[in-house]
């Protein structure tokens, strides 16, 4: 099994879990709260087993387990987030995601969402696809649902684009990838877990990915957070840094 595939089995299989807990918990009762927790350890056991048997020898950086700092000396580090849009997964919606991503030697090598609300997996591996359709107007852009961050709102002014809430970092640079919007913007806060895996799945696919201020997205650096990013199709990636760019101009 490649790089690319094990993340694929880990993401898909953490995914199959957290469906099964959640139908559980509904039977049972459980939700907000305990049910983000049940979902959070469940995916996250499944992940690190799975990880400590497929690949023994690498190291982990998981939302969801203490970070002691080792992992900046490997070469190897897999970046994990097991549930990703929590809030989402408790509220019994759609839009959430299981993240594996593989840092090797300086760079995201492979990477797979799992987004099980839509039955899909998607991966790094050689698609052949073109980056994004040309957008058409207004330009769609996805942003958190419950705490749009203000510089994506002055952004979509400038660009008179639309916004279009969702949860998850995850599915919503995977909403890009699948055309059903042209953007995500974040600003404010996240942290390296909540991006890498499908960073490195829109990156394989020729989609623009960086920070806002139009430098490279790192990763595996010895402080995870990682506030906000830009991914789109390239075509639309200078309009968008540019709109940032001007700032709290009118
Ligand atoms: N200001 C902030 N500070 C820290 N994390 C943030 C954040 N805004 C969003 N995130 C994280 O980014 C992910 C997507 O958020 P959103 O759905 O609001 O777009 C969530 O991950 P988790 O669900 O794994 O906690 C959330 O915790
Ligand atoms: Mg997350």
């Amino acid at each position: 099994m490649n790089d690319v595939e094990c993340a694929v089995e880990l993401a898909g299989g953490a995914g199959d879990v957290l469906k099964r807990v959640r139908a559980q918990a509904l039977e049972r009762g459980i939700g907000g709260r305990e049910l983000k927790d049940l979902g959070d350890r469940a995916a996250q056991d499944h992940l690190s087993s799975g990880l400590a048997r497929l690949r023994p020898n690498d190291a982990v950086l998981s939302e969801e387990a203490e970070d002691d700092g080792g992992r900046v000396s490997h070469q190897r580090v897999w970046i994990i987030d097991p549930l990703d849009g929590t809030r989402e997964y408790s509220e019994h919606r759609d839009d959430w995601a299981v993240h594996v991503a593989l840092w090797e030697a300086g760079r995201l090598s492979a990477g797979a969402v799992a987004l099980p609300g839509l039955g899909t997996v998607l991966d790094s591996g050689p698609h052949g696809q073109a980056a994004g359709a040309a957008p058409g107007e207004p330009i769609r852009i996805a942003v958190s649902r419950t705490r749009a961050p203000a510089v994506v709102e002055q952004v979509a002014r400038r660009l008179c684009a639309t916004l279009v809430p969702m949860g998850s970092a995850g599915y919503k640079i995977c909403a890009v990838i699948r055309g059903e919007v042209d953007a995500y913007i974040h600003a404010g806060g996240q942290y390296e877990w909540d991006s890498a895996a499908p960073v490195a799945v829109a990156r394989a696919r020729g989609f623009h990915t960086s920070r806002i201020d139009g430098t490279p997205l790192l990763y595996n650096r010895p402080d995870p957070y990682l506030p906000d990013l830009v991914v789109c199709g390239p075509h639309l990636a200078q309009r968008i840094l540019e709109a940032i760019a001007e700032g709290d101009l009118p």
